[in-house]
């Protein structure tokens, strides 16, 4: 889908609650998918994590490749690597719409988020916990969206950290709509209003429908419910 039609419809309301596959079922990864997607998913977060800018491997394009082949929801893939500029392109090639590359990775993001846009594809730039705003600041303007991390990188399942929602904060005062807004970590119904509130638009979700008793659809319905809330 091309750039624009995505940032469109991503920032229609509500707020846009992403699956993050990171605690799913690979062995029925299609299945998963499929039943997200029918479950009332509009997009889908892929972590990609290389086990050198965190402790910890996932997967790399087989995998987004293989979950483009069985939806046309927007895919979101958070690079979780030590040298993004290298993968860019083949994340891109598999399929990503976002690509979503860690401040801390890189001294100066901006080459990377031009070529990310010239390629088609929507700049995103993620942040730690521990990292400030200023660090972006010369960065803002090439990005589509910004990542506010409230767990520090690697795993899911991880208490939320609320110093994300300051950073939230600060970057919807500085740049008001013009900037999707993301925060992944720890996101679940006790969290999810004070993100939006504190200006998310995307929330990333991954124990809280993974490793829930609930079906999918009752989880995405109810943290879509209680995310609204935050914006009213
Ligand atoms: O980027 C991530 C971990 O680094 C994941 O997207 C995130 O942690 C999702 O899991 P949960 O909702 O359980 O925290
Ligand atoms: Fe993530």
């Amino acid at each position: 889908m091309p750039r624009r039609r995505i940032l469109d419809e991503l920032r229609n309301p509500p707020p846009v609650v992403l699956p993050s596959l990171l605690l799913c079922d690979f062995g029925n990864l299609a299945a998963e998918v499929r039943a997200v997607e029918a479950a009332g998913a509009r997009a889908l977060h892929l972590d990609v994590m290389d086990g050198n800018f965190v402790p910890n491997i996932t997967y790399g394009m087989p995998i987004v490749a293989a979950v483009r082949r069985v939806t046309d929801l927007p895919i979101d893939v958070h690079m979780m690597v030590a040298k993004p500029a290298a993968f860019v392109d083949e994340i891109i090639d598999a399929g990503a719409d976002i690509v979503t590359i860690h401040a801390e990775a890189t001294d100066d993001p901006r080459p990377i988020l031009e070529h990310v846009r010239s390629r088609g594809a929507c700049a995103s730039l993620a942040i730690n916990p521990p990292t400030p705003i200023e660090a972006i600041a010369d960065a803002l303007p090439l990005c589509d969206m910004v990542l506010c991390m409230s767990v520090m990188p690697g795993f899911g399942a991880q208490e939320f950290e609320s110093v994300a929602l300051d950073k939230l904060r600060a970057l919807k005062s500085l740049r008001g709509d013009s900037l999707l807004l993301e925060i992944d970590g720890g996101v679940n119904a006790q969290t999810v209003a004070q993100c939006t509130a504190a200006g998310a638009q995307m929330l990333v979700v991954g124990s809280a429908i993974f490793k829930s008793q609930k079906p999918y659809a009752e989880s995405l319905a109810e943290l879509t419910r209680l995310a609204a809330t935050g914006t009213q």
